[in-house]
């Protein structure tokens, strides 16, 4: 799948988008294609255009906002006179309708990636009314190089799969951080420790990818009956901790999506 023809306008270009154009660069999107723009001139990949304001007489293909929920109001207007063919958003919670109602565009698609794009093993969610195959191609096509690229057909789901999949790595980052903690605790140096939980998380998440049964089995194989695994994964399942722990965890990241669409529709 090549990617599609024609000037890529990004707004704003800090962690989530410049991961995401690092990563299409990589896999050989044409710098010379695409145009960054944000208020301090971000120093851009090489061949790559950065600009402070918009280019005049110039209109996007694919113009991809990458910017906070919080600033559409603001800087929607500056972009409602550009019409591009696909209007691509990361921005957490804001709907389609949302986004289509500031910004007229040939189509709006909605993408939810998250951090590890940079390293073509992210997740990245999709979304688009659109049934035009072109926009559908287009999406998948910038979606694909950055790994798993799911649709979800219903919109009302996205704001669970933003706190799953978009908010996630940080989860996983906190997880790994307090194993490593925990090992210090017991008397392990921080370097061995990180460096162990960094690797067990790794092992373990690229064999679960490829194992003949679900997370929740694998577990048990590792505790031996009467091992020190299972007095370890009692406290994990005790009252459902960590599973209460997760559920909170997410609920909470979906309500705040849900605000941050909230306030974009005011
Ligand atoms: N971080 C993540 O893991 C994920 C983030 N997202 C979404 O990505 C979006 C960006 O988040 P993130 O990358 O973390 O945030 P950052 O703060 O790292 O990036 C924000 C970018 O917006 C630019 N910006 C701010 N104001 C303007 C403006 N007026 N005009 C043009 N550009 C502007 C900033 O540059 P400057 O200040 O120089 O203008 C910067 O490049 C959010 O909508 C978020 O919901 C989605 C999934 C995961
Ligand atoms: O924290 C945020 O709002 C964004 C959405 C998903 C990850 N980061």
């Amino acid at each position: 799948m090549t990617f599609p023809v024609g000037p890529i306008w990004l707004v704003g270009c800090g962690n989530m988008a410049g991961a995401m154009l690092r990563r299409w660069l990589s896999e050989g999107l044409d710098p010379a294609q695409v145009t960054v723009i944000t208020r301090s001139g971000t120093r851009a990949p090489e061949g790559v255009r950065s600009l402070t304001a918009l280019p005049v007489d110039e209109t996007p293909a694919i113009l991809m906002l990458g910017f906070k929920p919080q600033q559409l109001g603001d800087i929607a207007p500056t972009l409602a006179h550009l019409n591009p063919a696909i209007l691509l958003s990361i921005l957490a919670g804001v709907e389609e309708q949302t986004l289509a109602s500031h910004i007229p565009a040939g189509a709006v698609v909605r993408m939810m990636p998250n951090l590890p794009v940079a390293i073509g093993q992210g997740v990245t969610a999709l979304y688009t009314r659109s049934t035009d195959a072109v926009v559908r191609d287009a999406a998948e096509a910038l979606a694909r190089p950055l790994g798993l690229a799911p649709w979800v057909e219903d919109e009302g789901r996205f704001d669970a799969v933003t706190a799953l999949a978009g908010c996630g790595p940080a989860f996983v980052f906190r997880f790994i951080d307090a194993l490593a903690q925990a090992g210090v605790g017991l008397g392990l140096s921080p370097e061995l420790a990180q460096q162990l939980a960094l690797a067990t998380v790794d092992g373990a998440g690229a064999m679960a990818i490829g194992a003949d049964a679900p997370p929740a089995v694998l577990a048990d194989r590792v505790a031996s009956p009467g091992g020190s695994t299972r007095e370890g994964l009692n406290v994990l399942d005790a009252e459902d901790a960590l599973k209460r722990l997760m559920a909170e965890t997410l609920t909470a990241a979906e309500r705040r999506n849900r605000e941050m669409a909230a306030a974009a529709r005011r």
